[in-house]
């Protein structure tokens, strides 16, 4: 079946498309008086609640690779990663704003393949896709999301309220996401090689991916963390500070530190790493530990707890305690293996502009 060219059914046909595949996600959202159509969403604020507010980029090339990734994969990510941000808030998400700039080499197929991921996404954290831009691009793909959420007042959780003495949480487990970018990568270089040898696309060249199925999931369809907030709402247990972690552990935790005037000491014995990342840092000769404290795009919670409220987490398998919060002349370290002490400051994270 020949793909159908943009152009065949231009702007506000392909807006009309956005619209039929948004339009699933509004049932959840009865504040949203009015989504995609007009010049803006009309949106009625719920009573008491706060609004929490952000955006996030991405661009083809810097945040993926479109040899490597799936469109709906890709749209589903684009949510997720601004979902983590209204999470690490302690709130939930309630409607996003969706701009996309789009190649000339795009079809109408491709960008709906893009919108089922997003919507489908959406449905899942709850949230209405309520409007957006459409334009086209020169270069590559450009998504950028701009989500609103809610919280109670009382519920909010900033990077700053972290006090020396308290407890380091984080979710989940970490370095999954860099394993799977690297298996990506590497496996893409294997199919340019063959290509550039004009050998015929064989998939026997390839890796079997099923088998790192878990990394590469981390990579290309993360989950944010929804289900820890709606974990502490049920719980009563109100964070005194909480980050996100989408440049790696090392960097949120200095975010942690320097907005609360705090140091920290983590423990690389507690930091969670699973079986699969160990066993694909071990393939690649490469340091699963380093990939926790820099590789970023986790999008798990990191955040701090009074240490009376230990118990309230502690059977929970989804939260490991990793360290504790100290005074801010401590610094930020970590200990390692052996109780060695190593500075942080020396392990930052991902930076757009960074060398
Ligand atoms: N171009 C920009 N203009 C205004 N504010 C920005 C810009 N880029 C980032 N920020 C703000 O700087 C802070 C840190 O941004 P960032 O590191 O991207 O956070 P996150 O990891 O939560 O996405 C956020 O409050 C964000 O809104
Ligand atoms: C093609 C490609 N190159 C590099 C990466 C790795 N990468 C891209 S952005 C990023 C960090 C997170 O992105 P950022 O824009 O800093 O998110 P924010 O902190 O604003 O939430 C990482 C590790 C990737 N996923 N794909
Ligand atoms: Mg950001």
């Amino acid at each position: 079946m020949p793909y159908k060219a943009i152009r065949e059914i231009g702007e506000f046909g392909l807006i009309d498309k956005i619209a039929a595949l948004a339009e699933p996600t509004l049932q959840a959202v009865p504040e949203l008086l009015k989504g995609i159509g007009d010049d803006c969403a009309i949106y009625q604020p719920s009573g008491k609640l706060l609004q929490v507010a952000t955006t996030d980029l991405l661009v083809d090339q810097v945040h993926f690779d479109l040899l490597t990734t799936p469109l709906n994969h890709l749209g589903s990510k684009a949510i997720s990663v601004n979902v983590s941000d209204i999470c690490a808030m302690n709130a939930f998400p309630r409607f996003a704003l969706v701009s996309i700039a789009i190649p000339p080499s795009f079809s109408t197929e491709m960008v709906e393949e893009l919108y089922k991921g997003m919507s489908h996404a959406a449905k899942e954290y709850g949230l209405a896709i309520a409007g957006g831009d459409t334009s086209s691009s020169r270069s590559g793909l450009i998504i950028s999301v701009t989500i609103m959420g809610e919280v109670e007042p009382e519920k909010l959780t900033k990077r700053n309220g972290a006090k020396p003495g308290e407890l380091i949480c984080v979710t989940g487990s970490l370095g999954g996401a860099a394993a799977g970018l690297k298996l990506l990568m590497r496996e893409k270089a294997i199919m340019l090689d063959h290509f550039e040898n004009n050998e015929p696309y064989n998939k026997s060249v390839m890796a079997d991916l099923k088998e790192y199925s878990e990394a590469i999931q981390c990579q290309l369809l993360p989950t944010a963390r929804l289900d820890i907030v709606r974990f502490l709402h049920s719980r009563n247990i109100c964070p005194t500070s909480m980050i996100d972690i989408s440049d790696g552990l090392s960097s949120e935790l200095h975010h942690i530190c320097r907005q609360s005037n705090t140091g920290a000491l983590i423990h690389e014995s507690r930091i969670p790493i699973s079986a699969s990342t160990r066993r694909v840092a071990d393939e690649l000769q490469d340091d699963a530990i380093t990939w926790a404290l820099t590789g970023g795009e986790e999008y798990q919670l990191l955040f701090t707890i009074p240490k009376e409220e230990y118990e309230l987490i502690d059977d929970y398998k989804e939260i490991s305690v990793i360290g504790e919060v100290t005074d801010p002349d401590s610094g930020v370290f970590l200990s390692d293996i052996y109780g060695m002490r190593i500075d942080l400051a020396t392990i930052r994270g991902f930076d757009h502009f960074g060398r």
